[in-house]
């Protein structure tokens, strides 16, 4: 998650927090405020009015700016004509969405409100900011408002729905939008608070499938909407709504949602200063690890083996990414275990690879810009040309892959024949990249892949999706990925198709506006465990190989035995593409396979291909005969009769312990707080956590090389986060072994 401005913090929740007068006072707040004339007229006037007073009278139950500014974003991309919020309170959601839709071609805002107060300052909030021509205020029960404006005929489709009143009511609400037909393929939802303080009810049902949902209605009845919820959330209106009801309706089991998880701040702010103050909270801790690491190593110094025979033997070997810890890995592993002088390289000037007392040297290289690759290219060359470098070793980032692949050709060109890379070449890196080609080729080598077709209109989508289901595939399911850049469309990739009827199929494949500028892929869906892989190809033959499942954000690696069944065919696929790519193939090779099925039974099929280095190179961080590996590629032919180097075993496993601390321990426990998990799933948790530290092995930390796992942990991303906190940028993920940031 980001960072919250706390300047924008709203008065804090006090134990009564509505409904004791203060929607009213907010009304003669705003109606007395000296700049009433300017407020006339202008939602965003009136929307800081609102927020000036949450912030110096008293605390309101908002959505907020920040979580508001999403439901915007969505406003803009779905471009509802209808829209509808269940609970409205005094309207700030009300106008910021309704002024939203207005804006993006919109017709109608309908505000649900059970309290007939708080209806009355929606209105006059709604007047005064000038949106009555798109609002309608409605007062009641969510569920009989529903009903009866849908049986009046007021109300005929939903196509955006805003969730935030009753949290119990939010999953029998829904389900009685699917079954009038208001809720339909095509119509989105955002449903606030289902993480903090939680709905499990809604969660579950918006993400079961077709056969879960009907398997509950015929064996459990309708179970229990309150289940999970937390108390004092499940009796927030009890003081004036003694008892409450809700529709008890079936829903329509067929619906299937994608849905998409969001994460933001409640007005009052949870400051995402977490990460840097655990950064110097555990300062002392590290500094200590280091020193007593440092002393170690002195004390014991690891013999660097294969001393010099003579000095010309010596080579130059460049290794870039070593802000990584697949550059850092590699590198540790050469220093460690040949004669030859290893130098890095990176984007950043603080990478923790900078620091590891395996570089001879370091050099910083100019980062690449989408639109001009240059410098970066110019960068790299140089210190290739300057530095006299031998081999290089490519562990760059995703958006130098075909730059790194450019790179290879002059540096060929410029050094000669005694010039070597463990780089693709820039063609091989697209063609193995992106998805669509990769399915292609792949299928050329008659390898088993899944069922894809390349559509260029809705009209050929369906006829895919109906020919399956009258064919053998009734119970095949596909998922439609864009081929270009279609942001909306892959935000709901996963959604299974086709729906059991087809004119729900029909309806939601038209709402992509399919085209031959906006290609699609029909691609079957499988269900079952994925893993990944890490390769070093060099001229066409796997020289290393290891696999392992794939985990959360790929920051736990346990590697597959090299005896399994699994293993194997995993090899044997990526020896085939290997061989396919002939003399000039050299490179790091990773793809991701799902296995259907399980044991010597399961088929494998590849869904992605990156042609570049994997995390999962960390598992041969102990494994000395990887740096002979790398050697081969100084070999002027085809290294025939190497074994293929597997990580040492017993292999140890790895995680990072920055991630481990955050997801593991902090995040559990933030959540048993907000009756999001049980103390079981958290002690589960903080089991798995203590198995890491004792029995796994950080990815980044060396007793013999200590320093990066400092300079990573306290310097390196306390200070991107602090150059976020300033620049006002967000995150909401980060990883601590690739330094990638997911920006909000
Ligand atoms: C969290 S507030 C809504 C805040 C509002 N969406 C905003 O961000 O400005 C929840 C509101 O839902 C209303 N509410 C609760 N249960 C309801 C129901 N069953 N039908 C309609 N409104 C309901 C409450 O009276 C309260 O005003």
């Amino acid at each position: 998650m980001g960072t919250f401005d706390q300047t924008k913090a709203y008065a804090p929740q006090e134990e009564t927090f509505f409904d004791d007068g203060r929607e009213i006072e907010l009304l003669h707040f705003i109606y007395s405020h000296p700049k009433i004339q300017q407020i006339r007229g202008s939602p965003k006037e009136v929307l800081a009015a609102i927020d000036e007073f949450g912030r110096t009278k008293k605390y309101l139950m908002n959505v907020g700016e920040d979580k508001g500014r999403i439901v915007c974003d969505l406003i803009a991309d779905v471009k509802p004509k209808t829209m509808v919020e269940l609970g409205g309170y005094v309207g700030y959601s009300c106008i910021l969405y309704a002024d939203a839709v207005r804006k993006a071609g919109g017709e109608i805002y309908f505000s649900f409100e059970r309290n007939p107060e708080f209806a009355a300052v929606i209105s006059s909030l709604v007047d005064l900011a000038g949106l009555t021509d798109i609002v309608k205020v409605v007062v009641g029960s969510s569920d009989e408002s529903i009903a009866r404006l849908h049986s009046s005929g007021a109300l005929k489709h939903i196509d955006l729905m805003f969730l935030d009143h009753y949290k119990p009511a939010y999953t029998t609400d829904l389900k009685l939008c699917e079954e009038l037909g208001l809720v339909t393929p095509g119509s989105v939802l955002a449903a606030d608070n289902v993480i903090k303080p939680g709905n499990p009810p809604y969660l579950e049902y918006v993400c079961s499938s077709v056969a879960e949902k009907k398997k509950k209605r015929a064996g459990e009845g309708k179970g229990d909407s309150t289940q999970g919820i937390a108390e004092r959330t499940v009796k927030q209106y009890a003081n004036r709504y003694e008892s409450e009801k809700f529709s008890n309706s079936p829903g329509n089991p067929n619906l299937v949602y994608e849905s998409k998880l969001v994460n933001s701040f409640e007005p009052t702010g949870v400051p995402n200063i977490l990460l840097p103050l655990l950064s110097l909270i555990t300062l002392p801790f590290s500094a200590a690890l280091v020193i007593l690491s440092l002393v170690y190593s002195k004390l014991f110094p690891q013999p660097r083996q294969i001393p010099f025979r003579d000095a010309s033997e010596r080579k130059t070997i460049l290794v870039t990414g070593v802000s990584m810890t697949k550059g850092l890995v590699i590198a540790r592993i050469l220093a460690q275990n040949t004669p030859h002088r290893v130098i890095g390289a990176d984007t950043s000037a603080l990478s923790p690879g900078r620091f590891s007392s395996s570089l001879a040297k370091f050099c910083i290289l100019t980062p690449p810009d989408g639109n001009d690759a240059e410098p970066y290219i110019d960068s790299l060359l140089h210190v290739i040309k300057s530095e006299k470098v031998d081999l290089w070793i490519s562990c760059s980032s995703v958006i130098a892959a075909v730059e790194d692949g450019e790179v290879v050709r002059l540096a060929e060109k410029e050094r000669g024949p005694g010039f070597h890379a463990v780089q693709f070449r820039s063609d091989v890196v697209k063609r193995l990249h992106e998805k669509d080609h990769f399915i292609d080729y792949i299928r050329s080598l008659e390898l088993p892949v899944p069922e894809s077709h390349r559509s260029t209109s809705s009209a050929e989508v369906v006829k895919i999706l109906i020919k399956e289901k009258k064919g053998n595939g009734k119970d095949k399911k596909f998922i439609l990925k864009p081929i270009g850049v279609d942001d909306r469309a892959r935000a709901n990739m996963m959604t299974l198709l086709p729906f059991e009827k087809r004119e729900d199929t029909v309806s939601y494949i038209k709402n992509l506006h399919i085209s031959s500028n906006n290609p699609f892929q029909v691609q079957q869906f499988i269900s079952g465990a994925e893993y990944c892989t890490h390769a070093l190809v060099i001229r066409g033959r796997v020289v290393a190989f290891t696999c392992c499942p794939s985990s959360e954000l790929l920051m736990h690696y346990e590697a597959i035995p090299s005896s399994s069944h699994l293993f194997k065919q995993m090899l044997e696929f990526t020896q085939r593409v290997a061989e396919d790519g002939g003399e000039s193939f050299s490179g790091h090779l990773s793809f991701d396979f799902l296995a259907e099925g399980e044991g010597t039974v399961s088929k494998l099929y590849p869904i992605e291909c990156n042609p570049r280095a994997h995390t999962a190179v960390a598992l041969f961080s102990n494994t000395p005969q990887m740096a002979s590996a790398y050697l081969s590629a100084f070999e002027p032919s085809k290294p025939k009769d190497m074994e293929i180097v597997t990580p040492r075993s017993p292999t140890s496993s790895y995680y990072w312990l920055g991630h481990d601390i955050v997801a593991l321990l902090i995040l559990p426990v933030l959540d048993l707080l907000w009756g999001i998990r049980t103390v079981s799933e958290v002690l589960d948790c903080m089991t798995d956590f203590w198995e890491h530290v004792v029995s796994w092995r950080d990815g980044t930390f060396s007793i013999q090389d200590p320093v990066p796992f400092f300079v990573l942990y306290h310097v390196y991303w306390p200070l991107k986060f602090l150059t976020s906190l300033v620049k006002g940028k967000r995150w909401s993920r980060i990883n601590v072994s690739t330094t990638k940031v997911f920006v909000q």
